[in-house]
């Protein structure tokens, strides 16, 4: 895995870019009619910045709480902190539209020093975002700026430690800057791992997990980042909140809940307890093939129900098997039918029991309910591009196609509605786009839907883009499913978030926010509307 920071203008390490495959181009060709020449992204040094609005007094008191070698204006700096990583954010930086840039970096070294930081930039009406691993793909990274002196990015970078280990209650201690490759590197010296391994895994944070209500590739077997977390200390411009003392607690409503899923509009958090699991000794993939999507979706649906869930299950639609994106190294090369992807592994909640009895007692049902083995290679294929598919995506957008993905989740009685009406909001707003969806996060009582949409890029791409996600936004409200399993509110979700929760629920919201952050700086216009300016 990497070190490197990540492309400003893309997804990961630059050192892995992909060129796109002969294959996909003709996919682009015959699909969709993308002819255009391709056009790169502008360089760093072009990309458009507001000038910095703090004034100089106030960067020297940031710099008096953390030392001046850490409050950055440079140019780089800013635009490595300019938005997340969703399409439109790319397509902007790829323009070199900086707008949305911070006037500085801040990076803390300790709870103390964010703690200070908070109550510096309330008192000066500065607004604060808590910037993890950068990969927010909701929004979740732009602050609405208007109404305040100035903006900063707080990187949370330099919070990267393990603090403790107790292996006997299996809970382990860390800042929340630390990457997630880093905490299994950390975690494996114990001989522990996490087990969470979400898509973003090379570069997005402890922190932004908890935050934005993460779930990885392995949740059958080790569940969401939320079920995790047992602890959490947070900064806030009101005080410190130390939470957990406890596996669960019938002591009132778990604040820690609050916290999980509050993307830095309450608070920041500056440690975390999280379970940990005993690093598995034996992992085997494998592939299974349904005539349609329908009969895969029934037999995970019995996995999930009959308690045979692998620790990996990722279930594709006819169109994501025969574009082959389960297998992002084999693009263009799927099979016919829906393809399912098994992990088996011999940790998570299962630890103890055998691979090879796991691995038979999920095969009876996919068996009975209809499926075919196709042996390991498909799952071998899936575990060994598991990251890589998103590399493919800054290709695409050069190309002049347009790549996105969106999620939502519902209960097993409403899936197949869910799935339709996301599929003709899209084809509504986007004509003819390649929809490709999968199944990867399954409970007993539903499932999670993630879409993959490729479409052209007509006139303004951002503009085109945002029309679909407002026609698929009100058709996942309208047809009660979630507006996300996973990659939270932001500012991309927040009404339709408004319109899940509804009124009692957003003034709930602003209650907190009120009392935690009298001020209203902390990521402002992220999971509720910011103050008027
Ligand atoms: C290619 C790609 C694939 C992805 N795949 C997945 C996936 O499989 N599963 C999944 O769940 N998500 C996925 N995501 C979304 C994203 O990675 C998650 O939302 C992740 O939790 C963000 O972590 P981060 O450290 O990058 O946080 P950031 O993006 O930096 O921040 C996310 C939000 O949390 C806030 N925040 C960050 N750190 C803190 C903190 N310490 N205290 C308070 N607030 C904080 C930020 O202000 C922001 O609102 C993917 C994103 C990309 C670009």
């Amino acid at each position: 895995m990497t070190g490197e920071p990540m492309l400003w203008s893309g997804w990961g390490d630059p050192a892995l870019a992909r060129e796109l495959p002969p294959e996909v181009r003709v996919l682009l060709r015959d699909f969709l009619g993308v002819r255009a020449p391709d056009v790169p992204a502008v360089g760093l040094e072009s990309v458009r910045l507001p000038p910095v609005a703090l004034p100089e007094p106030l960067l020297g008191l940031l710099a008096e709480v953390v030392g001046s070698a850490y409050v950055l204006t440079s140019h780089e700096a800013r635009v490595r902190h300019t938005r997340g990583k969703s399409t439109p954010d790319l397509l902007r930086m790829r323009a070199g539209d900086g707008s949305a840039a911070p006037d500085a970096v801040v990076l803390p070294g300790s709870h103390e020093e964010v703690a200070e930081l908070l109550r510096l930039c309330s008192a000066e009406r500065v607004a604060v975002i808590p910037f993890g691993g950068g990969t927010s793909v909701v929004g979740g990274l732009t602050a609405s700026g208007s109404g305040f002196t100035g903006v900063i990015a707080l990187d949370l970078g330099r919070l990267d430690r393990l603090l403790s280990v107790d292996a006997e209650s299996l809970v382990a201690s860390f800042e929340p800057g630390v990457r997630a490759p880093e905490a299994e590197r950390l975690l494996a010296a114990h001989g522990l791992t996490l087990g969470h391994f979400p898509q973003s895994f090379e570069y997005a944070t402890l922190g932004g997990f908890a935050a934005a209500r993460s779930s990885g590739q392995a949740s059958a077997g080790y569940g969401r980042f939320d079920d995790m977390v047992v602890g959490l200390t947070v900064a806030t411009p009101t005080g410190t909140l130390d939470l957990g003392r406890a596996p669960k607690s019938a002591a009132g409503p778990d604040l820690r809940q609050l916290v999980l899923g509050s993307e830095g509009a309450f608070g920041v958090i500056t440690s975390l307890r999280l379970r940990v699991r005993r690093a598995p000794d034996e992992r085997r993939y494998e592939g299974w093939r349904f005539g349609t999507f329908a009969e895969g979706t029934a037999a995970v649906r019995a996995l999930a129900q009959e308690g045979q869930l692998p620790t990996v299950l990722r279930l594709s639609d006819e169109t994501e098997t025969m574009i082959g994106l389960a297998k992002p190294d084999a693009i263009g090369s799927g099979g016919s039918g829906c393809l399912l992807i098994a992990g088996h592994e011999s940790g998570g909640v299962l630890e103890g029991g055998s691979v090879a009895a796991r691995q038979a007692g999920a095969a009876a049902v996919l068996t009975r309910m209809g499926g075919e083995p196709l042996g390991a290679e498909p799952g071998e294929a899936w575990e060994r591009g598991r990251f890589s598919a998103p590399y493919l995506r800054d290709s695409l957008l050069a190309a002049g196609a347009t790549v996105e993905t969106l999620e939502t989740a519902g209960f097993w009685a409403n899936l197949p509605r869910l799935y339709d009406a996301v599929r003709l909001a899209l084809a509504g707003a986007l004509g003819s786009p390649l929809v490709m969806c999968h199944i990867s996060h399954v409970y007993e009582t539903g499932a999670s839907l993630y879409f993959t949409v490729v479409v052209a890029q007509e006139g303004d791409p951002v503009a085109q883009w945002e029309r679909a996600k407002e026609a698929v936004n009100a058709a996942i409200v309208a047809t009660g499913g979630t507006i996300s399993h996973h990659h939270g509110v932001g500012r991309d979700h927040r009404e339709a978030y408004a319109a899940e929760v509804g009124p009692v629920g957003v003034s709930i919201l602003q209650a907190v926010k009120d009392r935690l952050d009298p001020a209203g700086i902390l990521n402002p216009g992220t999971l509720i509307p910011p103050p008027a300016a």
